[in-house]
């Protein structure tokens, strides 16, 4: 694990967004196409609000979400909501985006239709997760109801997750996915959750779901 920590959110999120629009344009040089995989939740705001305006090729670039609440897209708790509201916007207006959320009943109804979407962006170029104070990422919850099934080697591209931790069903990309990705990196701010990573390094993947990418993400923190 690469741990890079960081003088303040400020210069975090300005490196980090620098970062990940660098490997985005590396791929697009070699590459018809890029994808990006982001998270929901809070901590990306500041991240999102400058790569948002990075130079690159945006419409070749594909973004979605690596994790959703299963709630309408205007709902407060929806990350797609987040995600239109801070990264979707300014030059990252024109990327090709995939909303994790259809408007379906259940996640369960959205399965087919959103691998059928969501394949041809495999492996993901450039995946930024972040991570609960519990040592979820994604959707991925510690005692989740298809927890094992969705950190097995040979999981679907995605699953649907009840969790006691998750206030509504979600759906979310499984380990497979979102660890193929070449590029992966973790997105942490505050003590606590350096303290949830300090715990998760000594925890299986079972116990703190988080554990399964860090041998190979770098971690970007500040206080
Ligand atoms: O529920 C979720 O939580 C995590 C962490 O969110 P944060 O507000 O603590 O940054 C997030 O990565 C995930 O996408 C989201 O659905």
């Amino acid at each position: 694990m690469d741990f890079v920590e960081y003088p303040d959110r400020e210069l975090l999120a300005l490196s980090l967004a620098d970062r990940l629009a660098s490997q985005l344009a590396q791929h697009l040089r070699g590459h018809e196409s890029a994808s990006l995989c982001v998270p929901g939740g809070t901590t990306p705001i500041p991240v999102f609000e400058t790569f948002s305006g990075a130079d690159i090729d945006w419409d070749r670039v594909t973004v979605f979400l690596g994790d959703e609440r299963w709630v309408d897209g205007e709902h407060k708790r929806s990350n797609g909501r987040l995600l239109r509201r801070h990264l979707l916007k300014d030059r990252a207006a024109a990327a090709n985006y995939i909303d994790l959320y259809t408007g379906d009943a259940q996640p369960e109804e959205a399965v087919a239709a959103l691998t059928g979407a969501l394949t041809p962006h495999l492996p993901i170029t450039v995946t930024l997760l972040g991570m609960g104070n519990d040592m979820h990422t994604a959707s991925l919850f510690p005692g989740a109801d298809r927890l094992a099934e969705a950190l097995a080697g040979d999981a679907p591209l995605l699953m649907p997750v009840r969790a006691e931790g998750a206030d509504e069903p979600r759906i979310t990309l499984t380990r497979p996915a979102l660890a193929g990705a070449i590029h992966i990196h973790l997105l942490i701010m505050g003590p606590e959750k350096r303290e949830a990573l300090e715990r998760a390094q000594k925890l299986s993947p079972e116990e703190a779901p988080i554990r399964a990418f860090l041998d190979a993400a770098t971690v970007h923190w500040a206080e």
